[in-house]
């Protein structure tokens, strides 16, 4: 290990101001710099005793000065262009040995297409994927770092040291190299929406089918972070529904505008999907969930051409317990999608992510963290390349939990609330155990108006059919 590293940190927003901090309070002495210099002072003046850690600068010059080679320098800034400039800057100033960490939530490509070209400068870039929100940056996030085992070797200590730990293991590990690390990160973000949605889901048919008040809502989710479904976002779930707004008084979710926002990392899952060829309809209904959402004048206007929807569940159409085991199945189900395409990945980029390890690094620290990640850390390691639906606990659980998200999604679909993540996680299911598809009549139509030729079952070789009509047929 080398321990002559020293640290620097650019960015002192949300995250950096919070990662600088943690790493100040894990012992190593920290060089800091922000753009807008008055930020750096109020950050600085705000340290307390982990002031004497830190370095403040008020130039880009001054900030790599105070740093002894070989410097690692961390990056908390806006994805995109910011980066890139943010290199443009440092890299006249750097040397041989110093490396950039981009600890922002960077496409990987952007990452892959980085660390290429600081192969030609002096100094050497990767990029690690943050999760846990500023709590988690502060007091120990989850990291995912992309790089060659060498960066792993001089940076890993302090990786472990400032990331969470459960039961004692650091939730920080090396992915793969170049834009690995991104990548997962992406993925856990894409996991995230689906996760939100279909929480959202199930508060929709609690508000809006069981005619159930925020009170009341609190109290469910509250149990159910006591059983299975225990989590982080069901835990803040049940914070959030037990808010009151101190302006108005009514609980907070009534004060909310229903829009939801977007940086991008669950699109960019959304579309490496599909580049891959890998099916993820829970992520992509989730993405999609956030686009309508958005669309509050068209969604308004449907209202009032075609109906209000959501309509009021019919009495015992679904009750609470069933709804938590639907969410059980849903959940197994979207973590399977996010798994696969992790391991469709690591295929196609030679990065042999470690997938039991990235179950494992998801245990504390980040935004999807639950108990479920346990069981599926075991169950990954004894089947990497399984789909997780095929490993047990989960297998079983899917057999258990299977009826009730189909009655659930039933309930919804007759009602007219909409469970986009739920009844796209539930078709995944039934197609991935139907054995004789309803593609024949596509590889027909294909071949009708394309010649594109369809293979028969029987193993005959006549590629094409006797499409009498066809376009094609007379010439
Ligand atoms: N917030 C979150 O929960 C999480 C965020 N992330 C990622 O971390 C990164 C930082 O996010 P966050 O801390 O929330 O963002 P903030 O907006 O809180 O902070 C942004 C920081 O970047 C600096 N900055 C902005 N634009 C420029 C620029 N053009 N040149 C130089 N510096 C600039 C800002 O400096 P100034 O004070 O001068 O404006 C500020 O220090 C992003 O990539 C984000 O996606 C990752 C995980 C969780
Ligand atoms: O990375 C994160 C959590 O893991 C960030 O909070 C990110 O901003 C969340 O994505 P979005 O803003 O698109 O909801």
């Amino acid at each position: 290990m080398d321990e002559t590293m020293n640290f620097g940190l650019i960015g002192l927003g949300t995250m950096g101001g919070a990662l600088a901090l943690n790493i100040a309070e894990h012992g190593f002495p920290i060089t800091v710099y922000n753009r807008t210099g008055e930020v750096t002072e109020h950050f600085t003046a705000n340290a307390g005793e982990l002031a004497q850690r830190l370095t403040p600068t008020a130039t880009l010059e001054e900030f790599v000065a105070a740093i002894k080679p070989p410097r690692a320098i961390i990056l908390m800034v806006p994805a995109g262009p910011v980066v890139d400039a943010q290199i443009d800057a440092l890299a006249p100033l750097l040397g041989p040995g110093d490396v950039i960490i981009d600890a922002g939530n960077a496409n990987y490509a952007d990452t892959e297409r980085r660390t290429c070209r600081a192969g030609d400068e002096e100094f050497d870039f990767i990029g690690i994927g943050v999760s846990g929100g500023e709590e988690g940056a502060r007091h120990g996030p989850s990291i995912m770092v992309g790089g060659q085992p060498g960066h792993w070797q001089r940076l890993g200590h302090l990786f472990e040291a400032i990331s969470a730990k459960y039961e004692g293991v650091p939730c920080a590990a090396l992915m793969g190299q170049g834009g690995a690390g991104h990548f997962v990160k992406m993925v856990h973000n894409g996991i995230e929406y689906a996760d939100m949605q279909m929480i959202a889901e199930a508060y929709s048919l609690m508000r809006d089918g069981m005619g159930q008040d925020s009170t009341r809502i609190a109290r469910v989710f509250e149990q159910w972070n006591r059983g299975p479904l225990a989590s982080y976002l069901i835990e803040i779930s049940g914070k959030v529904a037990r808010a009151t707004d101190p302006i108005t008084g009514a609980p907070m979710l009534d004060v909310i505008r229903d829009a939801a926002g977007q940086k991008g990392t669950g699109r960019w899952t959304a579309i490496e999907a599909q580049h891959l060829a890998v099916p993820v309809p829970v992520i992509e209904a989730a993405v999609a969930a956030r686009n309508i959402s958005a669309r509050t004048d068209e969604r308004a206007k449907g209202a009032e051409v075609f109906g209000q929807m959501p309509r009021a569940l019919p009495e015992g159409a679904l009750d609470l317990e069933t709804l938590e085991r639907a969410l059980i199945a849903g959940k197994i189900l979207c973590y399977a999608q996010g798994f696969e395409m992790l391991s469709v990945a690591a295929e196609k980029f030679f990065w042999d992510l470690p997938m039991a390890t990235i179950a494992r690094i998801w245990r504390a620290g980040c935004i999807i963290r639950s108990d479920m990640l346990n069981d599926m850390a075991t169950a990954l390691e004894g089947a990497e390349g399984e789909s997780l639906i095929h490993a047990e606990p989960f297998r079983s659980l899917l057999q258990e939990h299977e009826a009730a998200l189909r009655e659930t999604v039933i309930a919804a679909m007759r009602t007219g609330i909409a469970v986009p993540a739920l009844s796209s996680g539930l078709s995944w299911f039934d197609a991935m155990r139907t054995r004789r598809s309803s593609a024949n009549i596509i590889q027909a139509q294909r071949d009708f108006f394309g010649a594109h030729s369809f293979q028969r079952l029987d193993g005959v070789d006549a590629p094409h059919g006797p499409w009498g009509d066809s376009p094609l047929a007379e010439g």
